[in-house]
Protein backbone atom coordinates (compact mmCIF):
# COMPACT_ATOMS: atom_id res chain seq x y z
CA UNK A 1 0.00 0.00 0.00
CA UNK A 2 1.37 3.32 -0.99
CA UNK A 3 2.53 5.38 2.18
CA UNK A 4 3.27 2.38 4.68
CA UNK A 5 6.23 2.56 6.21
CA UNK A 6 8.88 0.56 5.66
CA UNK A 7 9.80 -0.36 9.52
CA UNK A 8 10.36 0.65 12.54
CA UNK A 9 14.18 0.03 12.37
CA UNK A 10 14.44 1.85 9.23
CA UNK A 11 12.38 5.29 10.52
CA UNK A 12 14.58 5.08 13.99
CA UNK A 13 17.92 4.71 11.87
CA UNK A 14 16.95 7.94 9.77
CA UNK A 15 16.16 9.99 12.80
CA UNK A 16 18.33 8.93 15.60
CA UNK A 17 22.01 10.70 15.54
CA UNK A 18 24.15 7.48 15.25
CA UNK A 19 25.99 7.95 19.03
CA UNK A 20 22.70 7.25 20.48
CA UNK A 21 20.92 4.78 18.50
CA UNK A 22 22.67 2.11 19.99
CA UNK A 23 21.23 2.97 23.87
CA UNK A 24 18.18 3.19 21.73
CA UNK A 25 18.75 -0.18 20.44
CA UNK A 26 19.52 -1.48 24.30
CA UNK A 27 16.51 0.25 25.53
CA UNK A 28 14.39 -0.82 23.44
CA UNK A 29 15.77 -4.57 22.55
CA UNK A 30 17.59 -5.60 25.16
CA UNK A 31 21.13 -7.35 25.14
CA UNK A 32 22.59 -6.34 21.58
CA UNK A 33 22.65 -8.94 18.99
CA UNK A 34 24.82 -9.74 16.46
CA UNK A 35 24.40 -9.99 12.82
CA UNK A 36 24.35 -13.27 11.28
CA UNK A 37 27.11 -13.17 7.92
CA UNK A 38 24.89 -14.64 5.68
CA UNK A 39 26.53 -15.83 1.75
CA UNK A 40 26.78 -13.39 -0.70
CA UNK A 41 24.77 -15.27 -3.41
CA UNK A 42 21.64 -15.42 -0.45
CA UNK A 43 21.73 -11.23 -0.77
CA UNK A 44 21.89 -11.30 -4.50
CA UNK A 45 19.33 -13.79 -4.93
CA UNK A 46 16.59 -11.61 -2.16
CA UNK A 47 17.36 -8.45 -3.93
CA UNK A 48 16.71 -10.02 -7.42
CA UNK A 49 13.63 -11.70 -6.22
CA UNK A 50 12.49 -8.63 -4.30
CA UNK A 51 12.44 -9.89 -0.57
CA UNK A 52 14.09 -8.42 2.73
CA UNK A 53 16.53 -10.96 3.96
CA UNK A 54 18.22 -10.07 7.29
CA UNK A 55 20.05 -12.31 9.82
CA UNK A 56 20.98 -12.38 13.63
CA UNK A 57 22.58 -14.50 16.05
CA UNK A 58 21.41 -15.26 19.66
CA UNK A 59 24.53 -16.57 21.61
CA UNK A 60 24.85 -18.50 24.98
CA UNK A 61 27.68 -18.53 27.38
CA UNK A 62 29.99 -21.59 26.74
CA UNK A 63 29.26 -24.46 29.07
CA UNK A 64 31.66 -27.37 30.08
CA UNK A 65 29.50 -30.19 30.14
CA UNK A 66 26.82 -29.43 27.39
CA UNK A 67 28.18 -28.25 23.73
CA UNK A 68 26.02 -25.70 22.49
CA UNK A 69 22.69 -26.93 20.72
CA UNK A 70 23.13 -24.27 17.74
CA UNK A 71 20.36 -23.75 15.36
CA UNK A 72 19.34 -21.86 12.36
CA UNK A 73 15.47 -20.89 12.44
CA UNK A 74 14.02 -19.37 8.88
CA UNK A 75 10.90 -16.82 9.76
CA UNK A 76 8.93 -16.58 6.15
CA UNK A 77 6.39 -13.56 5.16
CA UNK A 78 4.94 -13.09 2.08
CA UNK A 79 2.35 -11.29 -0.10
CA UNK A 80 -0.67 -13.68 -1.97
CA UNK A 81 1.02 -13.92 -5.23
CA UNK A 82 -2.24 -13.66 -7.25
CA UNK A 83 -5.53 -11.79 -7.48
CA UNK A 84 -8.28 -12.96 -5.22
CA UNK A 85 -10.45 -13.62 -8.63
CA UNK A 86 -8.37 -16.15 -9.87
CA UNK A 87 -8.63 -19.87 -9.85
CA UNK A 88 -7.74 -21.32 -6.11
CA UNK A 89 -5.16 -24.02 -7.45
CA UNK A 90 -3.98 -21.35 -9.52
CA UNK A 91 -3.77 -19.16 -6.42
CA UNK A 92 -2.10 -22.05 -4.53
CA UNK A 93 0.69 -22.65 -6.76
CA UNK A 94 1.94 -19.22 -7.46
CA UNK A 95 1.96 -19.21 -3.45
CA UNK A 96 3.80 -22.95 -3.70
CA UNK A 97 6.65 -21.05 -6.22
CA UNK A 98 7.17 -18.08 -4.27
CA UNK A 99 7.74 -19.72 -1.02
CA UNK A 100 9.91 -22.24 -3.12
CA UNK A 101 12.60 -19.54 -4.14
CA UNK A 102 12.33 -18.00 -0.53
CA UNK A 103 13.22 -21.48 1.08
CA UNK A 104 16.01 -22.18 -1.96
CA UNK A 105 17.72 -19.30 -0.39
CA UNK A 106 17.21 -20.21 3.27
CA UNK A 107 18.73 -23.76 2.41
CA UNK A 108 21.82 -21.24 1.49
CA UNK A 109 21.79 -19.54 4.75
CA UNK A 110 21.69 -23.25 6.05
CA UNK A 111 18.50 -22.93 7.86
CA UNK A 112 17.35 -25.89 9.42
CA UNK A 113 13.91 -25.36 10.78
CA UNK A 114 11.50 -22.99 8.69
CA UNK A 115 8.06 -21.55 8.71
CA UNK A 116 5.86 -19.36 7.32
CA UNK A 117 2.63 -17.42 8.13
CA UNK A 118 -0.65 -18.57 8.77
CA UNK A 119 -2.80 -19.81 6.70
CA UNK A 120 -0.23 -19.40 4.02
CA UNK A 121 -1.19 -20.91 1.13
CA UNK A 122 -4.70 -18.84 0.16
CA UNK A 123 -5.49 -15.38 0.61
CA UNK A 124 -6.94 -14.49 4.02
CA UNK A 125 -10.54 -14.73 3.38
CA UNK A 126 -12.27 -14.91 6.37
CA UNK A 127 -13.34 -11.25 6.47
CA UNK A 128 -15.96 -12.25 3.75
CA UNK A 129 -17.93 -14.57 5.57
CA UNK A 130 -18.35 -16.08 2.37
CA UNK A 131 -18.01 -20.13 2.09
CA UNK A 132 -17.30 -20.38 -2.03
CA UNK A 133 -14.41 -20.43 -3.32
CA UNK A 134 -12.39 -19.93 0.38
CA UNK A 135 -13.41 -23.09 1.70
CA UNK A 136 -11.66 -24.95 -1.39
CA UNK A 137 -8.52 -23.29 -0.10
CA UNK A 138 -8.63 -26.86 2.53
CA UNK A 139 -6.57 -29.25 2.32
CA UNK A 140 -5.79 -32.46 3.98
CA UNK A 141 -3.21 -32.07 6.59
CA UNK A 142 -1.36 -35.50 5.80
CA UNK A 143 -1.72 -35.65 2.19
CA UNK A 144 -2.34 -32.41 0.35
CA UNK A 145 -1.12 -30.54 -2.38
CA UNK A 146 0.74 -28.02 -0.22
CA UNK A 147 1.31 -30.96 2.41
CA UNK A 148 3.00 -32.54 -0.94
CA UNK A 149 4.68 -29.99 -1.85
CA UNK A 150 6.80 -29.38 1.42
CA UNK A 151 7.71 -33.04 1.76
CA UNK A 152 9.69 -32.29 -1.17
CA UNK A 153 11.14 -29.17 0.35
CA UNK A 154 12.24 -30.83 3.54
CA UNK A 155 13.63 -33.48 1.59
CA UNK A 156 15.37 -31.29 -0.70
CA UNK A 157 16.80 -29.23 2.13
CA UNK A 158 17.04 -31.58 4.92
CA UNK A 159 14.94 -28.69 6.43
CA UNK A 160 11.93 -29.24 9.20
CA UNK A 161 8.66 -27.31 8.01
CA UNK A 162 5.95 -25.89 9.63
CA UNK A 163 3.32 -25.41 7.00
CA UNK A 164 -0.40 -23.33 8.57
CA UNK A 165 -2.84 -24.50 6.28
CA UNK A 166 -6.79 -24.32 6.51
CA UNK A 167 -7.47 -28.16 7.18
CA UNK A 168 -9.99 -30.35 5.56
CA UNK A 169 -10.28 -33.19 7.91
CA UNK A 170 -12.59 -35.64 5.73
CA UNK A 171 -11.89 -38.32 8.60
CA UNK A 172 -14.37 -36.02 10.84
CA UNK A 173 -16.92 -34.95 8.73
CA UNK A 174 -14.72 -32.58 6.37
CA UNK A 175 -14.59 -30.33 9.49
CA UNK A 176 -12.45 -27.26 8.73
CA UNK A 177 -9.33 -26.56 11.03
CA UNK A 178 -6.31 -23.92 11.03
CA UNK A 179 -4.16 -25.92 11.11
CA UNK A 180 0.22 -26.36 11.31
CA UNK A 181 1.52 -29.14 9.81
CA UNK A 182 5.11 -30.13 10.86
CA UNK A 183 7.25 -31.94 8.22
CA UNK A 184 10.32 -33.81 9.53
CA UNK A 185 13.66 -32.58 7.66
CA UNK A 186 13.40 -36.37 5.79
CA UNK A 187 10.27 -35.60 4.80
CA UNK A 188 7.73 -36.95 6.44
CA UNK A 189 4.73 -35.54 8.51
CA UNK A 190 5.83 -35.80 12.12
CA UNK A 191 2.01 -34.45 13.14
CA UNK A 192 -0.18 -31.10 13.34
CA UNK A 193 -1.35 -28.84 15.70
CA UNK A 194 -4.39 -26.93 15.92
CA UNK A 195 -5.05 -23.38 16.48
CA UNK A 196 -6.78 -23.13 19.76
CA UNK A 197 -8.27 -20.21 20.27
CA UNK A 198 -10.74 -18.21 17.58
CA UNK A 199 -10.50 -14.78 17.59
CA UNK A 200 -13.87 -13.16 17.34
CA UNK A 201 -13.11 -9.41 17.24
CA UNK A 202 -13.15 -7.36 13.72
CA UNK A 203 -13.24 -8.50 10.58
CA UNK A 204 -11.48 -12.09 11.53
CA UNK A 205 -14.70 -13.66 11.31
CA UNK A 206 -12.75 -16.87 11.73
CA UNK A 207 -15.44 -19.16 13.82
CA UNK A 208 -17.73 -18.89 10.32
CA UNK A 209 -15.17 -21.22 9.15
CA UNK A 210 -13.27 -23.86 11.39
CA UNK A 211 -13.73 -25.03 14.93
CA UNK A 212 -11.40 -24.41 18.25
CA UNK A 213 -8.47 -26.80 17.97
CA UNK A 214 -8.29 -30.07 19.80
CA UNK A 215 -4.94 -30.97 19.49
CA UNK A 216 -3.38 -29.75 22.83
CA UNK A 217 -0.49 -28.16 23.41
CA UNK A 218 1.84 -31.05 21.28
CA UNK A 219 5.47 -30.51 21.44
CA UNK A 220 7.59 -31.80 18.16
CA UNK A 221 10.91 -33.47 19.37
CA UNK A 222 12.38 -32.50 15.86
CA UNK A 223 16.38 -33.22 14.71
CA UNK A 224 16.74 -29.64 15.51
CA UNK A 225 15.17 -28.62 18.99
CA UNK A 226 11.95 -29.03 20.84
CA UNK A 227 9.55 -26.71 18.33
CA UNK A 228 5.83 -26.04 19.47
CA UNK A 229 3.34 -23.61 17.34
CA UNK A 230 1.04 -21.14 19.05
CA UNK A 231 -1.13 -20.29 15.88
CA UNK A 232 -1.97 -16.30 15.70
CA UNK A 233 -4.64 -15.43 17.97
CA UNK A 234 -3.62 -17.80 20.51
CA UNK A 235 -0.97 -15.43 21.37
CA UNK A 236 -2.84 -12.99 23.29
CA UNK A 237 -3.17 -15.94 25.66
CA UNK A 238 -0.36 -16.42 28.04
CA UNK A 239 -1.64 -19.87 29.17
CA UNK A 240 -1.55 -20.71 25.97
CA UNK A 241 2.12 -20.18 25.74
CA UNK A 242 2.77 -21.87 28.88
CA UNK A 243 1.29 -24.70 28.37
CA UNK A 244 3.67 -25.90 25.49
CA UNK A 245 6.40 -24.88 27.64
CA UNK A 246 5.26 -27.12 30.36
CA UNK A 247 5.42 -29.80 27.44
CA UNK A 248 9.16 -28.98 27.21
CA UNK A 249 9.08 -26.65 23.70
CA UNK A 250 12.34 -24.76 22.93
CA UNK A 251 11.08 -22.71 20.44
CA UNK A 252 7.42 -21.83 20.01
CA UNK A 253 6.69 -20.70 16.64
CA UNK A 254 3.84 -18.06 16.29
CA UNK A 255 2.38 -17.56 12.31
CA UNK A 256 -0.58 -14.95 12.34
CA UNK A 257 -2.05 -12.64 10.15
CA UNK A 258 -2.83 -9.46 11.55
CA UNK A 259 -3.75 -5.97 10.68
CA UNK A 260 -2.31 -2.54 11.69
CA UNK A 261 -5.00 -1.12 12.97
CA UNK A 262 -5.81 -3.73 15.61
CA UNK A 263 -2.76 -5.40 16.68
CA UNK A 264 0.32 -3.60 15.82
CA UNK A 265 1.23 -2.18 19.26
CA UNK A 266 0.94 -5.52 20.96
CA UNK A 267 2.73 -7.50 18.22
CA UNK A 268 6.47 -6.58 19.31
CA UNK A 269 4.84 -6.96 22.96
CA UNK A 270 3.31 -10.72 23.58
CA UNK A 271 5.61 -12.87 21.61
CA UNK A 272 8.57 -11.50 23.67
CA UNK A 273 6.81 -11.35 26.99
CA UNK A 274 5.95 -15.34 25.97
CA UNK A 275 9.82 -16.14 25.71
CA UNK A 276 10.91 -14.29 28.63
CA UNK A 277 8.10 -15.93 30.71
CA UNK A 278 8.64 -19.28 29.77
CA UNK A 279 12.83 -19.37 29.50
CA UNK A 280 12.10 -20.38 25.40
CA UNK A 281 12.28 -18.51 22.14
CA UNK A 282 9.86 -17.38 20.24
CA UNK A 283 9.12 -17.08 16.74
CA UNK A 284 6.47 -14.05 15.12
CA UNK A 285 5.52 -14.82 11.63
CA UNK A 286 2.78 -12.01 10.21
CA UNK A 287 1.52 -11.83 6.44
CA UNK A 288 2.17 -8.89 4.53
CA UNK A 289 -0.18 -6.28 1.91
CA UNK A 290 -3.39 -5.69 1.34
CA UNK A 291 -5.45 -7.97 0.28
CA UNK A 292 -8.99 -7.15 -1.99
CA UNK A 293 -11.86 -9.12 -2.14
CA UNK A 294 -14.40 -8.88 -5.23
CA UNK A 295 -17.59 -8.67 -3.04
CA UNK A 296 -17.86 -5.81 -0.29
CA UNK A 297 -17.89 -6.99 3.01
CA UNK A 298 -18.85 -4.94 6.38
CA UNK A 299 -17.14 -4.84 9.94
CA UNK A 300 -20.26 -4.53 11.84
CA UNK A 301 -19.84 -1.34 12.75
CA UNK A 302 -21.70 0.81 11.05
CA UNK A 303 -19.24 1.96 8.69
CA UNK A 304 -19.43 1.61 5.14
CA UNK A 305 -18.73 -1.94 3.17
CA UNK A 306 -15.36 -2.22 1.51
CA UNK A 307 -12.90 -5.02 -0.16
CA UNK A 308 -10.14 -5.14 1.91
CA UNK A 309 -9.60 -5.90 5.55
CA UNK A 310 -6.27 -3.78 6.39
CA UNK A 311 -3.36 -3.71 5.96
CA UNK A 312 -0.97 -6.83 7.35
CA UNK A 313 2.21 -5.33 8.41
CA UNK A 314 4.54 -7.83 8.57
CA UNK A 315 7.25 -7.39 10.63
CA UNK A 316 8.36 -11.09 12.06
CA UNK A 317 10.72 -11.21 14.43
CA UNK A 318 12.57 -13.90 17.03
CA UNK A 319 12.38 -13.21 20.29
CA UNK A 320 14.73 -14.48 22.64
CA UNK A 321 14.63 -16.02 27.13
CA UNK A 322 16.77 -13.35 28.33
CA UNK A 323 14.58 -10.63 26.75
CA UNK A 324 16.54 -9.46 23.68
CA UNK A 325 14.93 -8.96 20.77
CA UNK A 326 15.76 -9.37 16.66
CA UNK A 327 14.88 -6.33 14.40
CA UNK A 328 11.62 -7.16 12.89
CA UNK A 329 11.67 -7.87 8.83
CA UNK A 330 9.78 -5.18 6.22
CA UNK A 331 6.35 -3.96 7.03
CA UNK A 332 5.66 -3.85 3.10
CA UNK A 333 7.30 -6.26 1.47
CA UNK A 334 8.14 -10.02 1.69
CA UNK A 335 10.84 -11.92 4.41
CA UNK A 336 13.00 -13.97 5.24
CA UNK A 337 14.64 -13.92 8.22
CA UNK A 338 17.17 -16.16 9.60
CA UNK A 339 18.35 -16.29 13.20
CA UNK A 340 21.07 -18.82 14.77
CA UNK A 341 20.31 -19.75 18.14
CA UNK A 342 21.50 -21.61 21.06
CA UNK A 343 19.37 -23.16 22.68
CA UNK A 344 21.37 -23.79 25.49
CA UNK A 345 20.00 -20.31 26.58
CA UNK A 346 16.28 -21.32 27.80
CA UNK A 347 18.13 -23.54 30.72
CA UNK A 348 20.74 -20.64 31.31
CA UNK A 349 18.47 -18.09 31.74
CA UNK A 350 15.90 -20.58 33.82
CA UNK A 351 18.95 -21.02 35.89
CA UNK A 352 19.08 -17.06 36.35
CA UNK A 353 15.95 -16.24 36.69
CA UNK A 354 13.71 -19.81 37.57
CA UNK A 355 10.65 -18.65 36.51
CA UNK A 356 9.59 -22.33 36.46
CA UNK A 357 11.21 -23.50 39.87
CA UNK A 358 9.35 -20.50 41.09
CA UNK A 359 5.99 -20.91 39.61
CA UNK A 360 3.24 -22.20 41.79
CA UNK A 361 1.50 -23.88 39.66
CA UNK A 362 -0.66 -26.78 42.13
CA UNK A 363 -2.00 -23.45 43.53
CA UNK A 364 -2.67 -21.99 40.19
CA UNK A 365 -4.51 -25.73 38.98
CA UNK A 366 -6.57 -25.64 42.13
CA UNK A 367 -7.51 -22.48 42.15
CA UNK A 368 -8.41 -22.53 38.53
CA UNK A 369 -10.53 -25.69 39.03
CA UNK A 370 -12.54 -23.92 41.23
CA UNK A 371 -12.59 -20.39 39.23
CA UNK A 372 -13.85 -22.63 35.95
CA UNK A 373 -16.54 -24.08 38.25
CA UNK A 374 -20.57 -22.80 37.96
CA UNK A 375 -20.97 -22.37 41.50
CA UNK A 376 -17.34 -20.13 41.55
CA UNK A 377 -17.04 -17.03 44.05
CA UNK A 378 -14.48 -14.91 43.22
CA UNK A 379 -12.22 -14.79 46.18
CA UNK A 380 -13.20 -11.26 47.25
CA UNK A 381 -12.41 -9.97 51.14
CA UNK A 382 -14.60 -7.02 52.02
CA UNK A 383 -14.71 -5.02 55.08
N1 LIG B 1 -5.63 -14.69 12.47
C1 LIG B 1 -5.92 -14.28 13.67
O1 LIG B 1 -6.15 -15.06 14.58
N2 LIG B 1 -5.98 -12.93 13.83
C2 LIG B 1 -6.58 -12.32 14.94
C3 LIG B 1 -6.10 -10.95 15.14
C4 LIG B 1 -4.95 -10.85 16.07
O2 LIG B 1 -4.80 -11.73 16.92
O3 LIG B 1 -4.21 -9.89 15.98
Amino acid sequence: MAGELESLEKLLEKHIPSDDLKEVWRLLYGKQIRPLNLPNSASQAASKEGFDLQGYLFEAAQEQTRRPRTVRVGLIQNKIQLPTTEPVTEQISALHRRIAEIVEVAATCGVNIVCFQEAWSMPFAFCTREKLPWTEFAESAEDGMTTKFCQELAKKHNMVIVSPILERDSVHGDTLWNTAVIISNTGAVMGKSRKNHIPRVGDFNESTYYMEGNTGHRVFQTAFGKIAVNICYGRHHPLNWFMYSMNGAEIIFNPSATIGELSESLWPIEARNAAIANHCFTCSINRVGTEHFENEFTSGDGKKAHHDFGHFYGSSYVSAPDGSRSPGLSRVRDGLLVAEMDLNLCRQTSDKWNFKMTGRYEMYAEELTKATQPDFKPNIIRE
